[in-house]
């Protein structure tokens, strides 16, 4: 049941063209990113914009991207602050049959770890699929404990962590001291996560240049760890430009100069800064120099 949560997923942005979800640059996008050699697709998470999307929406979103990749897994994001509306989300995104979901602790109310646990459980119940936990206590205010994580994974439905921020200690607890996967979520630390055994990344950062995040994650899977950190190393200026304002409006800023869709998003998020702008064609520049200069 676990095996496919690893290597290189993309929270894949939802295109927007104006108020509408631009289902062609979404199937465009999906069809690029698969070509790449991604393990999957996250969608609806928070580069997706899940938190400014519809049911319905989502489901959209999931049946344009199924149609376009169809060999990848797809993981779809649930976030919510009632249990019972999380539950809600959770049985109406199961119904699609998604290869699973991710689901963020109760947001804003800043429940007790019990509630934590009683709000995972829930949604596990309520989904009756693999659900990975996105532990993102900077957007959340709710961090999700390692012993609350050792008593979620009980239950084998629980299959990962996606974990953003965390330090080095804590990622290496949750590998060595959880049966659960554990896909990095925070770009600038992807290659630490990965040097302390998590098994692979969701990587809002990797909409570029996919092919470069996933030889990184295949040359530290075969111990080439100088090789790996030339890749990271080279990543890494593009990264810190993506999210130097909210993501994902530096990415879709950046993406639509690459021609791949619009750059809207939807309030509160505004479009990136002209400043910024003019940083990411930089750096995706000098970035564009260091793939030629990496080879094959
Ligand atoms: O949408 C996601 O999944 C991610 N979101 C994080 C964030 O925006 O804080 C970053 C990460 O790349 C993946």
């Amino acid at each position: 049941m676990q095996s496919r949560f690893e290597g290189i997923w993309v929270p894949i942005i939802t295109p927007f063209s104006g108020e509408s979800v631009d289902h062609a640059a979404l199937a465009r996008l999906a069809r690029h990113l698969a070509a790449q050699g991604i393990a999957g697709l996250v969608a609806g998470a928070t580069t997706g914009e899940g938190a400014l999307l519809g049911l319905d929406e989502q489901a959209a979103v999931f049946a344009t991207l199924r149609g376009a990749a169809p060999s990848l897994p797809i993981v779809l994001g649930v976030s919510q602050a009632a249990t019972q509306a999380a539950v809600a989300q959770a049985r109406h995104l199961a119904a699609l049959r998604p290869e699973g979901l991710l689901a963020t602790p109760p947001t804003y109310v800043r429940p007790t770890q019990d509630g934590v646990q009683r709000h995972f459980e829930a949604i596990v119940e309520a989904a009756d699929l693999p659900v990975l936990v996105y532990n993102i206590p900077y957007r959340t205010a709710v961090n999700v404990e390692l012993e609350t994580l050792q008593a979620l994974a009980r239950d084998p439905r629980v299959v990962g962590i996606k974990e953003c921020g965390g330090s080095v200690e804590r990622l290496l607890r949750l590998v060595h001291e959880t049966p659960l996967r554990v896909l990095s979520g925070d770009d600038s630390q992807n290659f630490a996560a990965l040097c302390a055994g998590a098994h692979g990344t969701i990587a809002a950062s990797a909409h570029i240049e996919a092919a470069l995040h996933v030889r990184m994650h295949a040359r530290l899977r075969d111990g080439l760890l100088v090789e790996a950190r030339r890749i990271a190393v080279a990543l890494l200026p593009l990264t810190r430009a993506l999210f130097a304002e909210p993501n994902p409006a530096p990415l879709k800023a950046l993406l639509a100069e690459l021609g791949w869709c619009e750059a809207d998003v939807r309030l509160p998020f505004v479009p990136a800064t002209e400043a910024l702008r003019g940083r990411l064609r930089e750096e995706h520049a000098t970035l564009q120099r260091c793939v030629a200069s990496l080879g094959g």
